[in-house]
């Protein structure tokens, strides 16, 4: 039966892996197992304040590896994503924005050949004022050293350019909750059915639209952006009157998740560019869980990530927690940013302390 707006994300991978005939589809069961985390993570979120899910963690705040006050949600959503997806035996470990270091599949469990690194709850300062969050994940292949002894795995194993990611995807919980997902072959959509509690097929092969007259950027930053991102602003600022020659709307929901899709439905661009703010912090967003998921969504639906010098999935991680620039969106607006890079000679030797190993040039 051919897919549609009653085809379930199960079937959805079903169909998906009969065209890879001799897949063993841990891959299925795996994305399957993230989803019923999302789930499970939509259902809290829809309590609200009728729940016991909101506010920080601890009254005056704990900060997490990031240095970041860590929500209630973000604990909890840390918690559902690692037992939902410990125990079948498909992950040979996990990390998370929120554990400074990789999680050891439990002793009781089997362990497998995938990795899943995730953002469990992104842009979690709304979620005490009701506006949308979500969750990043992104799935590696383990090192097969790993898999053929089962040993526990480290930072290195998860060093992984984003090129080599197997899947990605978010769930954003927003008036509806959506699933989001690329197996490295185009970009599908799924919506909640809070009926049947099934993520059901509502878009198949999203395209990011190459044009666009929105972007996405916090402009309190602004005194701390570098050359290339100035220029680009002020273009978009000057509207009609400029070198653009159209004028530009803006958005800014500080909910990463929320903005990419937003782009992904109608096109646009986001910044966050590397900046002068803090020298140690080259960027405010995490390479592992959240530049490269959404860098690979963006490129399977034919739009583009990139730390605004060099493409974001070429990146060589430096650390599990590694920073980093990045922007994202329209095709035609991301390479015009990275022509401003290129013409100002932003690049990345300009300063070692921020510079970015890549895939493609050394
Ligand atoms: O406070 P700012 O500068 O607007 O930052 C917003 C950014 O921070 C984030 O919320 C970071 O994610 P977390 O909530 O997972 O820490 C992004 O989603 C968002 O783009
Ligand atoms: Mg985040
Ligand atoms: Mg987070």
């Amino acid at each position: 039966m051919p897919l549609s707006k009653r085809s379930t994300l199960t079937q959805y991978l079903i169909e998906q892996r009969r065209r890879y005939p001799a897949a063993s589809g841990e891959l299925n069961a795996l994305i399957l197992d993230v989803a019923l985390a999302c789930k499970a993570i939509a259902r809290v979120v829809a309590f609200g304040e009728l729940g016991d899910a909101l506010g920080d963690r601890v009254a005056g705040g704990e900060v997490n590896v990031q240095g970041e006050v860590q929500k209630k949600l973000d604990v909890l959503s840390n918690e559902v994503f690692l037992h939902r997806n410990e125990w079948a035996g498909h992950l040979a470990g996990m990390a998370s924005e929120e554990m400074e270091a990789p999680y050891q599949i439990p002793a009781q469990h089997p362990r497998g050949k995938y990795l899943l690194v995730f953002d469990p709850l992104d842009g979690s300062s709304n979620i005490d004022v009701n506006v949308s969050v979500g969750s990043i994940f992104s799935i590696l292949r383990a090192p097969q050293e790993v898999v053929d002894s089962g040993r526990d795995v480290t930072e290195a194993d998860f060093l992984q350019p984003g090129a080599t990611q197997v899947a990605a995807g978010y769930a954003l919980y927003g008036p509806t909750t959506m699933f989001v997902l690329t197996v490295g072959n185009g970009v599908s959509a799924f919506t909640l059915n809070p009926n049947l509690g099934e993520f059901m097929l509502t878009h198949r092969d999203l395209q990011v639209p190459a044009e666009t007259r929105e972007f996405a950027i916090n402009t309190s930053n602004s005194r701390f952006w570098e050359p290339p991102i100035k220029r680009y602003v002020d273009e978009c600022l000057a509207g009609t009157s400029g070198p653009r020659g159209k004028d530009f709307n803006m958005r800014w929901i500080a909910s990463m998740v929320a903005e990419a899709h937003r782009i992904l439905m109608r096109g646009g661009v986001f910044m966050y560019p590397r900046d002068t703010r803090e020298p140690a912090k080259p960027g405010r967003l995490r390479l592992l869980y959240e530049a490269n998921p959404i860098g690979m969504v963006m490129e399977q639906a034919g739009g583009r990530a990139s730390t605004g010098r060099q493409p974001i999935l070429g990146v060589k991680p430096a650390s599990l927690h590694q920073r980093i620039g990045l922007v994202f969106g329209s095709r035609s607006e991301v390479e015009r940013i990275e022509r401003y890079h290129h013409e100002t000679g932003q690049r990345d030797t300009a300063n070692p302390l921020f510079a970015e190993r890549s895939l493609f040039r050394d």
